[in-house]
């Protein structure tokens, strides 16, 4: 049987959010960002392991007490200057440990809102695939291309269009192989990585509640998302 493990890449500066710490330790419902993710995905009881990737200089997570995680939660000193990287060196990380065929679970620390249900939803998806997918979400709106001037140039047809969300679900081997053969610059998801290999990722439905926290007015849409939660 394969097993499962989570790679959760922390290493970001979070230029977009603007503050002077990393998102990923932002106060969030009470605790960091990142503290949700490593909650959600430990309460998948068969995921085996959650490698947190934090880069080589971090010095905020050991100011902090994650012992309530329980103790399948390792942080690796192993990010890059990209997420790709990141992950790439994760993935290199754990080697000793992996089988070609085992599952990786990839999934932002900057996506606090993950659910239990969503990630068993992937997980029983994808268990027959030979190569993985990911979480995603149809595109429900109107799509406009602009031009320099923020006027309309054209509007886009949306069909069979959808925004890839985290966990994205891969074969270590494909997983390790497609990072390895693709430019990070490139890739700003693993998908990417594998579609470049010729593979179709197989796309899972997620859920809007699944959001990035990338910019400042982000943050209270999390924490009004996570107080409505079921799940502890
Ligand atoms: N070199 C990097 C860049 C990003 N990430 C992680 O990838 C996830 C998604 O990236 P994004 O939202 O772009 O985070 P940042 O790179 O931190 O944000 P920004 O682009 O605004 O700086 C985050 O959990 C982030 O910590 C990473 O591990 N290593
Ligand atoms: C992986 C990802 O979260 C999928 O939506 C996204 O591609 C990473 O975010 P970025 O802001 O593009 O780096």
């Amino acid at each position: 049987m394969p097993k499962y493990v989570a790679l959760v890449p922390a290493a970001g500066a979070g230029l977009r959010m603007g503050q002077a710490v990393p998102k990923q330790y932002l106060p969030l419902a009470g605790r960091p960002m990142i503290h949700h993710a490593l909650r959600a995905l430990g309460n998948c009881r068969f995921i085996a392991a959650i490698h947190v990737l934090l880069a080589p200089g971090d010095t905020a997570w050991d100011a902090f007490d994650w012992s309530a995680l329980g103790g399948r939660v390792h942080p690796l000193r192993c990010g890059g200057a990209t997420r790709a990287e990141t992950v790439a060196n994760g993935l290199q990380a754990i080697r000793g440990d992996m089988d070609e065929a085992d599952w990786v679970l990839v999934h932002d620390a900057a996506r606090p809102c993950l659910q239990r249900a969503w990630v068993e939803r992937l997980v029983r998806e994808l268990a027959e695939e030979e190569v993985g997918g990911l979480l995603a979400i149809p595109v429900a709106d109107t799509l406009k291309r602009a031009d320099r001037n923020g006027r309309v140039l054209a509007t886009e047809p949306r069909e069979g269009l959808w925004q890839a969300q985290t966990p994205q679900m891969f074969r270590y081997g494909v997983l390790a192989k497609a990072l390895a053969a693709s430019a990070a610059s490139e890739v700003t998801d693993e998908s990417r990585a594998v579609e470049m290999l010729g593979l179709k990722p197989r796309l899972v439905v997620g859920d809007a509640a699944n959001l990035k926290v990338t910019f400042p007015q982000d943050l209270p849409l999390a924490e009004r998302i996570l107080s409505q939660a079921e799940e502890p």
